[in-house]
């Protein structure tokens, strides 16, 4: 039994639902569907969860949010229409919507989750609805009779495992089921949303729970790619690779899959492939425990942006016995996770991603380094982006940061930081933002315009 989950772009349109529809009828195991909400159909259009979110943050505004919850409607509307279903489905979604903005205002990250839920909820209804009118056996399961499990605010959202006992009968059940990716329920039944593309996390949950044979990404590319394709010029295809080289590029701008989504089906040994619906008969990618490595030491390239750092000196810091912790205190203080710590005898830098800083955070955060642990100087600098080089064989490897520097070097752009984590799977290059993409091309130059993917 297989776990599918099809992204935006795959449930974008009505032509695209009936490529999803071929992609289930053309394989009996695929049982469990996990879908998003109606993604961009070509790169200059909104994606429905965007249209949510303009909606609800004029209702929380409390400004009339009619022209924007009818475009949200115009886009099922359209779907429903060309998928050959009657008015009934438009109805119930209408419906749907009115209720979700007539819902208490009075915790906005609430509303926000509800609304922002409603993209995938009501196109599984529409899925299924379409499933079963060409003649499938196919279910909507809601996620709070389905089990998906998730735990109270404030706590950042994760799946709880007392639903997994519930979600693992989902594969008992008959026919095919339609799951709505990206969102669970508290024991309250309170709706909380995952962050942004967590209908990857929905996917693997269900696998997981299911102890599915495999769980399958179905997306608009051939495969993961070394690096990504929007900036290197047609990039090897990565075959087979492992949930930790994954992990890391998920983590490091590899937006393709959500970087918590690999947790659940790591942890019961799930294979996941990536496939792309508009050519389900690609290879794809294989994400697995363990591979056979071949000669090529970097599996992949990711770059991401938007990250700041705060640079600490202190005369003596090295011999100051808990500096460290009480400088990570003051971002737990201030609810701010930190990404990466390079440190010298006498200075600290903590690498944060400026999604979780704002003015007033970062001139109290400045202020209590100066005054509480009395630093000679602190300061933040921004614009900051981080490349990372992945592979399960760079620990055996040598001279690679040798090449890597060598090819940031011949771009002009200086190195502000490495990193290398102790399992030696990835080395970070901390730069400046101008120069992430010129950085990127000739990194990838270096380590595989000459090689053939042999991984
Ligand atoms: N290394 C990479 N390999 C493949 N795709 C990548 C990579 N890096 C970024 N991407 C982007 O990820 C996109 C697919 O992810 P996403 O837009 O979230 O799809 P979906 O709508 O299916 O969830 C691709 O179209 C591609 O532009
Ligand atoms: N629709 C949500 C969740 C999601 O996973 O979407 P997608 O499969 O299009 O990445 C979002 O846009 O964040």
């Amino acid at each position: 039994m297989k776990v599918c989950k099809f992204g935006g772009t795959s449930v974008a349109s009505a032509q695209q639902i009936k490529k999803v529809a071929n992609i289930i009828h053309s394989d009996s195991s695929r049982k469990i569907i996990v879908v998003s909400a109606p993604g961009k159909r070509h790169s200059d259009d909104t994606k429905v969860t965007d249209l949510l979110i303009l909606l609800a943050e004029k209702a929380l505004i409390g400004q009339d949010a009619e022209s924007e919850l009818q475009q949200v409607l115009a886009r099922y509307e359209e779907i429903a229409e060309e998928l050959g279903l009657d008015g009934s489905m438009n109805t119930v979604i209408e419906k749907d919507l009115r209720e979700r903005l007539s819902l208490d205002k009075e915790d906005p990250i609430l509303f926000m989750d509800s609304l922002k839920a409603s993209g995938e909820d009501n196109n599984a209804k529409l899925i299924a609805a379409y499933l079963q009118s060409i003649g499938m056996e196919a279910t909507y399961v809601c996620p709070k009779e389905g089990g998906l499990l998730v735990n109270e605010r404030p706590q950042r959202v994760q799946a709880l495992p007392e639903g997994e006992e519930l979600l693992a009968e989902l594969r008992n059940r008959r026919g095919i089921i339609v799951f709505p990716g990206f969102f669970g329920y508290t024991k309250d039944g309170t709706l909380r949303t995952f962050n942004r593309g967590g209908s990857d996390i929905t996917g693997s949950l269900l696998a997981a729970a299911t102890g599915a044979e495999l769980y399958e990404n179905f997306t608009d590319v051939d495969s993961v790619f070394s690096a990504n394709p929007n900036v290197v010029e047609q990039p090897c295809a990565i075959h087979t690779m492992t949930y930790r080289e994954m992990r890391e590029l998920s983590y490091a701008g590899f937006t393709v899959f959500h970087e918590e989504a690999l947790r659940p089906a790591f942890l019961r040994s799930i294979p996941v492939c990536i496939k792309n619906t508009n050519n389900p008969s690609a290879r794809g990618t294989m994400i697995v425990k363990e591979r056979e490595c071949g000669s090529q030491p970097v599996v992949g390239i990711a770059a991401d942006d938007g990250f700041s750092t705060l640079f600490v000196d202190k005369y003596l810091m090295n011999v100051e016995i808990g500096f460290g912790r009480r400088l990570l205190q003051i971002l737990e203080d201030e609810e701010i996770p930190f990404e990466h710590t390079p440190s010298g005898i006498d200075n600290m830098s903590v690498i944060i991603r400026d999604t979780f800083l704002t003015e007033e955070k970062e001139a109290r955060i400045l202020h209590r380094v100066k005054e509480d642990l009395d630093a000679d100087d602190v300061y933040f600098r921004r614009d900051y982006s981080m490349v990372v080089l992945v592979g399960e064989r760079m620990r055996d490897t040598t001279g690679l940061t040798a090449r890597a520097a060598t090819a940031i070097a011949k771009t002009g752009a200086s190195i502000q930081m490495i990193n290398q984590g102790s399992t030696e799977v990835s080395l970070v290059f901390g730069i400046h933002k101008k120069d992430e993409t010129d950085v990127l091309r000739s990194l990838y130059d270096e380590f595989f315009q000459t090689a053939i993917a042999r991984v």
